[in-house]
């Protein structure tokens, strides 16, 4: 490693390596578990898992609710590669090393990301508890020039002007849809506008004005330098927003948001969650026979 904030090919090799020399798994899919999310990972049969603590050159999870484990297992018979927990910004971390662990999935053969966050909405017709299919995201952080592609471009990873439009799959997204409606569970479906913010405070009044009216639907702390990172190295992504709470958007509304309240919605749509994850991923077309 170079500095505290550059991260290098070689980096993530060695760490994808120790992995490799760890488990039998060989995984296509990554999922990353938001807050209070981390149940996903539960479906997994086979399991291999590794404490964030033990991986060689992996960050650490400091927030409630982010257990930082690795879970490696099978689902419906497809390989995955689970996080336990997520890095944010607002933690401290470098966006290199909030997103460090998806180039090292890349370099373990993984060709889908699946991303999950805990949101609060700004779309009038939500409701908390709600499913949001991310259509889009706008990326505070990146339009202010924080972007996790900064610095040198790795060409061994992607291009350096990589596209973003059409980020999140259109054909997963469907599917993801077609499968609410087999579950019985599309009336708490939604497709929509994820923002990303840098937290870690939630959003004053005037800032949730602002969002709604730019068109956000849901904000939070995460997910954008995720996708980018993926995307730039090719993968496919699909992403899903829970609903935990609504944001405040008038000055006569006392309710007030916190993360407690946050990680229990989560928990109460843990199964249904886990269940449309399972299916996408039985559903999905993966070539499970290489590395
Ligand atoms: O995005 P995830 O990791 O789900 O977490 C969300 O929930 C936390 C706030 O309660 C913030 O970290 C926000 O980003
Ligand atoms: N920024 C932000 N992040 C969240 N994560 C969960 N709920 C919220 C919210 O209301 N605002």
């Amino acid at each position: 490693m170079h500095s505290k904030d550059q991260i290098c090919h070689e980096d993530y090799q060695r760490t994808a390596d120790w992995l490799l020399s760890q488990t039998q798994h060989r995984p296509k899919v990554a999922i990353i578990c938001g807050s209070g999310l981390g149940m996903l990972a539960d479906a997994l049969k086979c399991q291999d898992s590794f404490k964030y603590s033990d991986i060689p050159g992996f960050p650490q999870s400091t927030v409630k609710g982010h257990a930082g484990r690795l879970v490696f297992g099978e689902l419906k018979g497809k390989t995955c590669v689970c996080m336990q927990g997520r890095f944010h910004m607002y933690e401290g971390h470098s966006l290199s090393k909030v997103t460090f662990p998806v180039r090292v999935f890349k370099l373990l053969g993984v060709d889908t990301l699946i991303v999950t966050n805990a949101a609060g909405s700004l779309a009038d017709s939500y409701s908390c508890g709600d499913i949001m299919i991310i259509r889009d995201h706008i990326n505070f952080p990146g339009l202010a020039g924080l972007n996790p592609l900064n610095g040198p471009n790795d060409d061994k990873f992607g291009t350096r002007f990589p596209p973003m439009s059409g980020v999140y799959d259109k054909s997963l997204r469907k599917m993801a849809f077609d499968i609410c409606k087999s579950m019985g569970v599309s009336q708490y479906v939604q497709e929509g506008v994820y923002c990303m913010v840098g937290g870690p405070n939630f959003e004053t009044v005037a800032e949730a004005r602002l969002l709604h009216r730019l068109g956000v639907d849901a904000v939070g702390m995460s997910t954008a330098p995720e996708v980018l990172v993926a995307s730039h190295c090719g993968m496919r992504v699909f992403g899903l927003s829970l609903i935990t709470n609504k944001v405040v958007k008038s000055y006569e509304d006392n309710e007030t948001v916190n993360h407690e309240a946050v990680l229990e919605v989560s928990k109460m749509r843990s199964e249904t969650l886990q269940v449309l994850v399972t299916e996408l991923i039985s559903q999905m077309d993966i070539n499970n026979n290489t590395a």
